[in-house]
């Protein structure tokens, strides 16, 4: 039978290690442990001193929390209060994600212009040029617009926005985007568009009262369908890309908080949204930056040589779009986490109407920027692109009044002219050197 000895100090090599040769300190040990009470002491002391060392732990954890979280505090929450100020009657207050993202810059200014309030969110990762990113928030700033630096996956930074702003929307615009990056990156996908969206809807669904929730699904939820124009109640059951398929996840998702929850849940499908303040890893942003600095561009092509066509869509136009949803919406129906009657679920397509290939997009970048392209044209790779896209928007023209007005040659026109004098090139494409 092992001793009492044994059982409390076992003969792990390196780990308290007792000269059993040393006859004295033996008796004493034996004498220390003998009673009972001398036992019940040494343990209160262990368990005391565990919890200590564990509650000394947290402390060190909150207190580095504290210091290293970039939100939070007095004057924060004070510059939280006066971006969501509502200046016009009947305005809105609205959290808007991805607010240093392409489409939630013009989205946030445009809500800021008509005087509702507006609260901006964004983690500000790499996936492409970070200064571009601050460079928008800038305009931002300069026009009362403040952006939190955070993620949607902090619940508490959610919680407590929704403690410090009663929002009565949330414009969710927050994603991991782009089609073939899924494959070098699909975590990030599940990350964002997944989990993020779940927290996001969590603090949603809890907030009292709940906010009506607009949010960007895209196009690429048709996947493989090839029935034309795409509409809304098509099949989107075969996604082509981990993309696609957790925008597809996204629509359900929402829908189960709607279900259970009664939030009101708009969810747009975009359609290759292009324009100043775009981004940079979409093909019409990175052909100009290639053309100007006369790089090859990658210009992929269909099965039987077919070119690909995209139903691009302008800025201004998805703006339009975004504020009759949030215009339209309807209340959410919850409160304290439960439902109280059915809250709208809706889904809409925001196209142009107007598919243009590949080959005409880089065309008409020609002619804006006076420079011809090194066209490198290969057969598309299976990597999640889809031959095409073209919109049905009768929905969106019916319920939000959206009526695109911006052909690809005008709003080609107007990206150039904002690519030049953002990246420093005179109306000739020549580089300005200061
Ligand atoms: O409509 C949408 O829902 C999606 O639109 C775009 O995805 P995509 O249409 O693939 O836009 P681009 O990446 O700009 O590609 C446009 C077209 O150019 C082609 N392309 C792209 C890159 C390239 O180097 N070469 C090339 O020919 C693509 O195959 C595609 O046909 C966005 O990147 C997605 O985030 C968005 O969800």
């Amino acid at each position: 039978m092992p001793s009492l000895e044994d059982e409390l100090f076992p003969s792990t090599p390196g780990k308290f290690k007792i000269d059993r040769s040393h006859h004295t300190m033996n008796r004493q040990f034996h004498r220390c442990f003998a009673s009972t009470s001398t036992m019940f002491l040494w343990a209160l002391f262990l368990i005391a001193l565990t919890a200590s060392y564990l509650s000394f732990q947290s402390f060190v954890d909150s207190g580095s929390r504290y210091f290293t979280a970039s939100w939070g505090g007095l004057q924060w929450e004070k510059q939280v209060r006066t971006s969501a100020q509502i200046h016009r009657s009947g305005g809105m207050s609205v959290l808007v994600t991805g607010a240093a993202g392409f489409v939630g810059t013009h989205v946030s200014l445009a809500l800021k212009k008509r005087g509702d309030g507006v609260v901006g969110l964004d983690n500000f990762n790499n996936y492409y040029d970070p200064s571009l990113k601050k460079a928008r928030k800038a305009m931002l700033n300069g026009h009362g617009i403040f952006i939190v630096e955070g993620d949607i996956n902090d619940s508490r930074l959610l919680d407590k926005l929704f403690d410090v702003v009663v929002f009565t929307h949330v414009m969710h615009l927050a994603a991991q985007a782009g089609v073939r990056y899924a494959m070098e990156n699909p975590q990030s996908y599940v990350h964002s568009n997944i989990a993020g969206l779940v927290t996001l809807l969590e603090a949603c669904k809890s907030s009292n009262p709940q906010p009506a929730v607009v949010w960007a699904s895209s196009s690429s939820v048709y996947g493989l369908n090839d029935k034309v124009p795409f509409s809304e109640s098509d099949r989107t059951d075969q996604p082509a890309s981990l993309y696609a398929a957790t925008k597809k996840a996204g629509e359900e998702i929402t829908h189960t908080y709607n279900h259970i929850y009664g939030l009101s849940i708009t969810g747009l499908r975009f359609f290759t949204v292009y324009g100043p303040w775009g981004r940079p890893d979409m093909a019409y942003f990175s052909f100009t930056r290639n053309i100007l600095q006369g790089k090859p561009i990658t210009v992929y092509r269909g099965k039987n040589r077919v070119d690909l066509a995209r139903d691009f869509t302008y800025i201004d136009d998805i703006v339009k779009g975004c504020l009759g949803s949030l215009d339209t919406a309807g209340k959410s129906t919850g409160s304290g986490g439960k439902k109280r009657g059915p809250a709208p679920y809706r889904i809409f397509n925001l196209g142009n109407t107007s598919p243009v290939t590949v080959p005409v997009l880089v065309e008409i970048l020609e002619k804006h920027l006076k420079v011809k392209a090194k066209r490198n044209v290969v057969e598309m790779p299976g990597n999640g692109d889809v031959p095409f896209t073209h919109a049905n928007i009768s929905a969106a023209r019916r319920e939000l009044g959206y009526k695109p007005t911006t052909d690809l040659q005008t709003g080609l026109k107007k990206f150039v002219r904002w690519y030049l004098s953002y990246y420093g090139y005179n109306n000739r494409g020549t580089k300005i050197v200061n």
